[in-house]
């Protein structure tokens, strides 16, 4: 059987921006169900799937292009019956509106907006919360509607992938997000490093972001992935995605072997402070070029709030995400501190 009538899933997506109508599920060649649930949500279902229910999103931030670009081309490569997955996989695009603007968000960070935090003030509305409602329901239809098979227990993953709007000391990098106090997983940190990705910042506590919503809501190994730098389309070097790609279809395909653990190999950081920018009078105080993980000396001020300053108390304390045009409220930078691997609860 051919494909649905949209032809190319990314250029659909990106003609409706903000929603469209359910296509009718096409089986393809191979025995996969091809569902496409909305714009920019797509379901692939094999014919008898493993344990494993995957989603991989992208474009949280509509100018992150490099993770849009992965996704188009594992899709259509789905899609054409070249690649062929033996896990249930849900692709979402989640912000096509920003994608054509070529900006992080249209009206609102959605980044900050999940685990229900859309709906939190009452009157307001905009195309972002809108769409982190969905995303969320979508995700919980696809998790809820894995097969039961005997009861074995499913796994669930989720990478949301993202670049980063600085340069970086580490070009690729893993948020894990606050687990609840469960311990962390040997074997996704093995898949990390499968990716390319053998940098890991521990967040320390909830936040309202698209990962830790599949954590909390749904048990699910979900992490935020940074992939390099924000590029507009085009400007990206493919080549320096092909270790992800190929872990990907390694995954899909279910034929990933897994080097065992060597904690030498990884970078782990724990996340020391989160600074929120809560004043109109708020400023870095260092270049706009300085790189994520750069440290500062203890006492060294990294950021004026108002009246309040923020100085480096630990040794090694490094800068992750600084941004002071945030919007009020909103978290302008994170502190790190590296950490042993032998010091994290892993099972
Ligand atoms: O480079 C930046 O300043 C931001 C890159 C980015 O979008 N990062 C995510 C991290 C989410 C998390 O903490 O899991 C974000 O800020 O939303
Ligand atoms: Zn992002």
């Amino acid at each position: 059987m051919g494909l649905t009538l949209v032809k190319n899933f990314l250029r659909w997506t990106r003609d409706h921006e903000w929603s469209a109508p359910a296509q009718q599920a096409v089986t393809l060649d191979n025995g996969t169900q091809v569902d496409i649930w909305d714009t920019g949500v797509i379901v692939f279902t094999p014919a008898q799937p493993n344990e494993r229910d995957i989603i991989l999103s992208c474009a949280v931030h509509g100018d992150e292009t490099a993770p849009i670009e992965i996704c188009d081309d594992l899709i259509e490569r789905l899609r054409a019956g070249e690649l062929e997955t033996k896990s249930r996989v849900m692709f979402l695009i989640a912000n096509p509106g920003a994608i054509n603007v070529g900006r992080r968000f249209v009206e609102e960070n959605m980044n900050r907006l999940f685990s229900g935090e859309h709906s939190q003030e009452p009157g307001l509305v905009n195309k972002e919360r809108e769409r982190a409602k969905q995303l969320e329901q979508y995700v919980a239809r696809f998790f809820e509607s894995a097969p039961n098979q005997e009861g074995q227990p499913r796994e669930r993953l989720h990478y949301d992938m993202h670049t980063a709007i600085r340069d970086s000391a580490h070009e690729k990098f893993a948020i894990y997000p606050y687990t609840n106090g469960k311990p962390y997983k040997k074997k996704q940190l093995q898949l990390l490093h499968a990716m390319g990705v053998p940098v890991v910042l521990l967040h320390d506590g909830p936040t309202t972001t698209f990962s830790y919503f599949s954590v909390n809501e749904f048990g699910a190994d979900a992490f935020t992935v940074e992939l390099g730098k924000v590029r507009p389309f085009g400007q990206n070097d493919m080549s320096r995605f092909a270790q992800v790609k190929s872990m990907l279809e390694q995954l899909l395909r279910d034929t990933l072997e897994l080097a065992p653990l060597q904690p030498e190999a990884l970078h782990i950081y724990q996340v020391c402070r989160n600074i929120n920018r809560t004043e109109t009078d708020f400023e870095l105080n260092f270049p706009n070029e300085v790189a994520n993980f750069t440290s500062f000396p203890v006492g060294y001020e990294l950021a004026r709030d108002g009246e309040t300053r923020y100085k480096v108390e630990a040794e090694g304390e490094a800068i992750v995400f600084p941004n002071a045009k945030v919007a009020l409220g909103q978290r302008a930078l994170l502190t790190v501190v590296p950490i042993a691997v032998d010091s994290m609860k892993l099972v």
